[in-house]
C-alpha cells in the first residue's frame, strides 16, 4: 500500500562530511606553521614527517573513502579509528620530542581531534568513549614513560581525561535528543497522514498519494481506476447499534480494503465518515471489475446483521468505480467525480452492488 514516509537525504551528509574532513585538512596545516615557532629546529623534520606523512595522509584516506560505495556502513568505524590513530600518532611525536630534546610538546591536541570526530564527523557516542578510553589510556601509559610535563603530569592527564569524557556526555546527550527527534517526527508523519480509527490514509495524505499516482501513471502510460466504496444504510446501523459498533463496522470495511488492495502502488484511504476511495494502476475494467466483487463477497462472508429496516439483512458497501488511460488533460477531480456520480448510481440500483465506467465512456 501507498506509503508517505519521507526517505533519508544521504548525498547532503557526504557533501557535509567532505566538507568537514577538508576542514580538518586546513586546520592541521594551519596548526603546522603555529608549531613551527615553538619547535627547536632539531625537531622539524620529525614534526613534519609526523603531520604531513603520518596525520595529513590519514584525513586525505578517508576523504577518498567517501567515494566508496560502502562508506556510509563504515563511516562511524572509521572516524573512530582515525581519531585513536590520530591521538596515538601526536603521542608519538609528543613522546619523539621529549626523549631527543627534552621538549614538552603541547598536549591540547589530543582534545582537539576528539572534539572534532565527535562533532564534526559524528562519531556516536559508544564509539567515542571507546575510543576516549583508548586514548586516555595512552596518554597515561605517555606520561608514566616519558612526564613531559614535569609536576604537571597529573594535572595534564586529569585535564584530558575529563575534557574526552565530556565530549562523550555531550555526544550522549546528542544522540538522545536526535533519536528523540526522529522517533517523534515518525509519530507526527504518521498523525499528520493516517485516519485514527482506520490507519488506512487519511484525506490528505489521500489525496496526495492519488496526485502522484495519476501523474505516475500519465507518465508511465498506464491505466488507473479510482474506486469510491460507501457503506450502506449507515445512519440505520449507527441509530440501532450505537457509535461505537459502528465505528467497528468502519473498520472492517478498512480490514476489506486492506485484504482486497495489496499492492504496494495501490492508495488506499478514508475519503470522510463512511465513504472509502482507492486508486490503484495498470488494471483494466476486468481486474477492477473483479476488485469490486472481491469486497462484497468480503462483506457477504463477515455476514454483519445490519439494523432492522436496511435494504440488506447483512452490511456491506455500495460502489461506484471509474477506468481511465489519463493522458495530460486527465484530473484527479474528474476521476473522483465519475467514480462517486457511478456510486450513486450503484446506491440507487439498490445498494450492495457496483457500477463501474470507462473514461473516456467507451460506448
Ligand atoms: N460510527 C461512526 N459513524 C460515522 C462516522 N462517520 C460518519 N458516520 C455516520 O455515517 C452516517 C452516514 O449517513 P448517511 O450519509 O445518511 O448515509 P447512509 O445512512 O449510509 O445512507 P446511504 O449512504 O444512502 O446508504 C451518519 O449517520 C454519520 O454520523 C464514524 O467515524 N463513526
Amino acid at each position: 500500500m501507498f506509503s508517505t514516509t519521507p526517505s533519508v537525504t544521504s548525498p547532503y551528509e557526504i557533501t557535509r562530511l567532505r566538507g568537514a574532513l577538508l576542514i580538518g585538512g586546513v586546520l592541521v596545516s594551519i596548526f603546522v606553521f603555529a608549531d613551527l615557532i615553538l619547535l627547536p629546529e632539531s625537531l622539524y623534520t620529525a614534526y613534519l614527517i609526523n603531520r604531513f606523512g603520518l596525520q595529513l595522509p590519514l584525513v586525505v584516506f578517508a576523504l577518498a573513502l567517501t567515494w566508496w560505495h560502502k562508506f556510509n556502513q563504515i563511516k562511524e568505524t572509521l572516524f573512530a579509528v582515525i581519531l585513536v590513530m590520530f591521538t596515538y600518532v601526536n603521542y608519538g611525536f609528543l613522546h619523539y620530542a621529549w626523549v631527543t630534546e627534552r621538549f614538552s610538546f603541547a598536549y591540547e591536541g589530543t582534545i582537539l581531534y576528539t572534539f572534532y570526530c565527535i562533532f564534526a564527523l559524528g562519531v556516536p557516542f559508544r564509539l567515542s568513549l571507546i575510543a576516549a578510553v583508548i586514548n586516555v589510556v595512552g596518554f597515561i601509559l605517555l606520561m608514566y614513560m616519558s612526564p613531559v610535563y614535569g609536576e604537571r603530569v597529573m594535572l595534564a592527564v586529569g585535564f584530558v581525561a575529563s575534557s574526552l569524557f565530556v565530549g562523550c556526555y555531550a555526544r550522549y546527550r546528542l544522540d538522545h535528543a536526535m533519536a528523540l527527534l526522529k522517533s517523534t517526527n515518525a509519530r507526527l508523519v504518521v498523525l499528520s497522514t493516517r485516519d485514527e480509527l482506520t490507519g488506512l490514509l487519511n484525506r490528505r495524505a489521500l489525496m496526495e498519494g492519488a496526485e502522484y499516482l495519476l501523474s505516475l501513471c500519465k507518465r508511465e502510460k498506464l491505466t488507473t481506476g479510482v474506486i469510491m466504496a460507501d457503506l450502506d444504510d449507515f445512519k440505520k446501523y449507527n441509530d440501532a447499534f450505537g457509535h461505537q459498533q459502528g465505528d467497528e463496522a468502519i473498520m472492517m470495511q478498512a480490514g476489506i480494503l486492506n485484504e482486497v488492495f495489496q499492492r504496494k502502488s495501490d492508495v488506499v484511504g478514508r475519503y470522510g465518515g463512511e465513504e472509502f476511495m482507492v486508486m490503484v494502476s495498470g488494471l483494466n475494467e476486468q481486474e477492477v471489475t473483479q476488485q469490486c466483487e472481491a469486497v462484497l463477497n468480503l462483506w457477504q462472508e463477515r455476514a454483519l446483521p445490519h439494523a432492522h429496516g436496511a435494504s440488506h439483512p447483512v452490511m456491506g458497501c455500495s460502489i461506484g468505480a471509474v477506468v481511465s488511460k489519463p493522458d495530460v488533460k486527465t484530473s484527479l477531480q474528474a476521476l473522483i467525480s465519475q467514480a462517486d456520480k457511478n456510486l450513486y448510481e450503484a446506491k440507487h440500483r439498490g445498494r450492495q452492488t457496483f457500477y463501474i465506467t470507462c473514461m473516456p465512456d467507451k460506448s
